[in-house]
C-alpha cells in the first residue's frame, strides 16, 4: 500500500480534508479533497480525487441537534474514508489548530497531556478550537496509534517584535497572556514560502503584507518573509470585517451593550462571531459571491465597509513595516472576488500599487502595472501541504 498523510481543518462550519502521497517529499498537490461544509445548518459532503473525479456530493443525513453535528460529522467523515482510501495507508494525521498561545511556536506531536493543553485554549478560540480538538479526539478514536500532530495557526506570528503583541494594558493581565497572537499562520507560512517563486528576491525578503481574505480574514505584515505584525490579535474576532465577525470594534460598544442592551458574555460572543460582519451589515448573507451578485444597498454597503476595512489596516500595516514593495491578496474571496481587490487596490494608489484592471478581471497572478512601484499579485494558498509537510517531519 502507498503511504499517505491526512490533513484535517476542522473550521467553525467546515471540515476540510485532503490525503497526500508520502514518498519522501510531500508533492503539493493531494490525491484526494473534500469538506463537509453547512455544519449546524445543511450539511454537505463534497470530494474529489488528484483527477479532479467527484467521489461523492451528497447532502447528510445528520440527525443530532446543530450544536453536536459537528462530532456527527467527523464521525461520518472516518467511516467515509474507511471506505474510500483504498490503496493508501494513512501513517499521519496533520491537524490545524487555531490557538497554540504562548506554549506553541512549532508544531508538535499530540498525546494525552498536549490535548489536555490544547483544551485549556478553548476560551481564546470559541469559534475553532473546540473543533479543532474534536477533530483530534475522533482521529486518534478512529486511527489508534497512528501518530497526530498540531500545526498552528499561531505559531507562524511568534516573529514577531515584543511591541506588536502587546496590548496598552496593565502587565499583570499580560502576564496571563492577554497579548496579541495573530492567526491564519498556516496560510502565512506558504505564501513566505512560495513567495521567491514569483517576486525578485529584493521584493520577497522585503516590504510585504498578505491578505488572506476567507470565510476569517486577517492581514499580515513581513519583512524577510517573517512576521511582523497582525491584524488578528488576542482572538480571531480582532481586526477587519469577516463574514460573520465584527474585526476590531470600539470595546466601549460592549460595555454599553452589557450595561444597556442587557446583553451577557453569551450574547455578546454570538454577536461578535456569528452574527455580525457581511452577514451582519448586509442582513442577507455572509456569503461574498452572493453580496456581489445582489443589488440590494445593503449589500452594495456590507461590500463597501469590508473593502475600507482593509484598505485602512493596509495604511496601518505598511506604517509597521515603513513602506510597502508587495501586497499579495489569497483566500477564497483573496483569490475569486476581482471587485473586491479592485477596489482595495484604487484606494492604495498612494502607496505606490499602480493597478492592471484588466489582469485583475482575467485574475492574473499580477495585478499591478509593468512599471508600478508596489507589486500587487494574487497567490492561491494551501494550508493543507503545510500541514502534511509539518506532519511528515514530525513523524
Ligand atoms: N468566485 C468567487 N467570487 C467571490 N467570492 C468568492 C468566490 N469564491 C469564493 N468566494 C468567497 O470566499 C469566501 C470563503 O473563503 P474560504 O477561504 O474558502 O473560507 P474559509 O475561511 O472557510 O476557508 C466566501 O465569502 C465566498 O463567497
Ligand atoms: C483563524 C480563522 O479565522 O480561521 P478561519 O478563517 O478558518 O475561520
Ligand atoms: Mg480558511
Amino acid at each position: 500500500m502507498n503511504k499517505a498523510i491526512l490533513t484535517i481543518n476542522a473550521g467553525s462550519s467546515s471540515i476540510k480534508f485532503a490525503l497526500f502521497a508520502d514518498n519522501e517529499v510531500i508533492p503539493p498537490k493531494p490525491e484526494m479533497v473534500g469538506q463537509i461544509d453547512g455544519i449546524g445548518a445543511k450539511p454537505h459532503l463534497k470530494a474529489r480525487n488528484a483527477a479532479g473525479k467527484v467521489l461523492d456530493d451528497s447532502d447528510l443525513e445528520l440527525a443530532d441537534a446543530p450544536e453536536s453535528q459537528h462530532r456527527a460529522a467527523l464521525a461520518f467523515l472516518v467511516r467515509w474514508l474507511h471506505e474510500h482510501e483504498a490503496g493508501w495507508e494513512i501513517i499521519g494525521v496533520g491537524h490545524r489548530v487555531v490557538h497554540g498561545a504562548q506554549d506553541y511556536s512549532h508544531p508538535i506531536r499530540l498525546d494525552d497531556a498536549t490535548v489536555a493543553r490544547l483544551k485549556t485554549f478553548i476560551p481564546l478560540a470559541p469559534l475553532h478550537q473546540p473543533h479543532n480538538v474534536a477533530g483530534i479526539e475522533a482521529m486518534r478514536e478512529a486511527l489508534p496509534g497512528i501518530p497526530q500532530v498540531a500545526c498552528f495557526d499561531t505559531a507562524f506570528h511568534r516573529t514577531q517584535p515584543g511591541v506588536a503583541q502587546l496590548f496598552a494594558l496593565p502587565r499583570h493581565i499580560t502576564a496571563k497572556g492577554v497579548r496579541r497572537y495573530g492567526f491564519h499562520g498556516l496560510s502565512y507560512e506558504y505564501i513566505a514560502d512560495v513567495l521567491p517563486q514569483h517576486l525578485d528576491p529584493a521584493r520577497a525578503n522585503g516590504r510585504v503584507i498578505v491578505a488572506h481574505l476567507g470565510n476569517g480574514a486577517s492581514m499580515c505584515a513581513m519583512l524577510e518573509r517573517r512576521s511582523q505584525a497582525s491584524t488578528m490579535g488576542f482572538t480571531a474576532v480582532e481586526g477587519l470585517m469577516m463574514g460573520t465577525r465584527t474585526g476590531s470594534l470600539d470595546p466601549g460598544v460592549l460595555l454599553f451593550l452589557m450595561d444597556y442592551g442587557g446583553m451577557d458574555v453569551k450574547a455578546l460572543t454570538r454577536l461578535l462571531y456569528k452574527e455580525s460582519g457581511l452577514l451582519g451589515v448586509s442582513g442577507i448573507s455572509q456569503d461574498m459571491r452572493e453580496l456581489l451578485a445582489s443589488d440590494k444597498p445593503e449589500a452594495a454597503e456590507a461590500v463597501d465597509l469590508f473593502c475600507y476595512r482593509i484598505v485602512r489596516e493596509i495604511g496601518s500595516l505598511a506604517a509597521a513595516l515603513g513602506g510597502l514593495d508587495a501586497l499579495v491578496f489569497t483566500g477564497g474571496i483573496g483569490e475569486h472576488a476581482a471587485p473586491v481587490r479592485e477596489r482595495v487596490c484604487a484606494q492604495l494608489g498612494w502607496l505606490g500599487i499602480e493597478f492592471d484592471p484588466a489582469a485583475n478581471a482575467a485574475d492574473a497572478k499580477v495585478i499591478s502595472t509593468a512599471s508600478s512601484r508596489t507589486v500587487a499579485m494574487v497567490l492561491p494558498t494551501n494550508e493543507e501541504w503545510m500541514l502534511a509537510r509539518h506532519t511528515a517531519e514530525l513523524i
